[in-house]
């Protein structure tokens, strides 16, 4: 998977937050072997700066690179800061923009979403927005400089796998040459494969691995399914078809 200017080897990223313990999200990162992990500033800014040297021990060991997230901003504005304080902390022109417009869905603001982009684009940053499958608003966020689009499964941690499986196929059929990512929403493995079956180039997910009963094993679990979808994906899945055809050969059959 290439994304700006860096070819990775997974095409799994995955989020840093709601583990058990520091020691167990570690664990699940070896399993999984992501290309990104995400990491909130403001999870730094609230305590967490000790989570900082563990994270980039990992980064180090597994080849992972550190992809800091906007989390949390509601505006334009804040997100920019937050996005201009993150690369000061990480050291990295790399950021995960997120607008949230509600807070009951989490569902990323489009208007802001654009703007922040634009702003930070301008600014050097590798911008990988989360947004919606929206065509107009992608449009926006390309032409404001993102080289990569982030669009939602389905609300963050609510697990509920493609929502618009009709929007993220049209999403892909239009911008065939963008990567894209399926991003938030996934709940289980085959959630993971279907996106790569759909031809995403990869997922980012957080909550259904750090949720898990035993994340490790839900981690390696997540990495086979992104492994099989893509596999399946170059493979050329037939059609679906709405009446059967039968899969044994009929000429020939003796008649009783
Ligand atoms: C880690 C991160 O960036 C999350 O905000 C992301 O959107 C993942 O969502 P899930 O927790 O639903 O997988």
């Amino acid at each position: 998977m290439r994304l700006y200017d860096q070819t990775f080897a997974s095409r799994l990223m995955l989020g840093t937050a709601l583990y058990p313990s520091p020691q167990v999200m570690a664990d699940a990162t070896r399993a999984a072997r992501p290309a990104l992990l995400t990491v909130s500033l403001r999870r730094e800014g609230a305590g967490g700066g000790g989570f900082w040297p563990l994270l980039q021990a990992l980064c180090t060991e597994t080849g992972a690179r550190l992809l800091p997230n906007t989390a949390g901003c509601h505006t334009a504005r804040e997100a920019i800061t937050t996005g201009q304080m993150a690369r000061e902390v990480f050291e990295t022109e790399w950021i995960k923009l997120e607008v949230i417009a509600d807070p009951e869905t989490l569902q990323p603001d489009p208007f802001g979403l654009v703007e922040a982009a634009r702003v930070l684009s301008e600014d050097g940053f590798k911008v990988l927005p989360y947004c919606t499958e929206d065509l107009a608003v992608a449009e926006k966020l390309l032409a404001a400089g993102c080289k990569v689009l982030m669009p939602w499964g389905a609300p963050i941690g609510s697990a509920r796998g493609l929502n618009n499986v009709y929007g993220l196929r049209v999403l892909r059929a239009r911008f065939p040459e963008i990567p894209l990512i399926v991003d938030a929403g996934l709940g289980v493995p085959s959630h993971a494969a279907q996106a790569l079956e759909l031809g995403y180039d990869g997922v980012l997910l957080n909550t259904a691995v750090a949720r898990a009963d035993d994340p490790v094993t839900m981690a390696r679990a997540f990495a086979m399914a992104v492994d099989a979808g893509r596999l399946a994906y170059e493979a050329g899945p037939m059609a679906a078809r709405d009446m059967a055809a039968p899969s044994t050969p009929t000429v020939g059959l003796a008649a009783l």
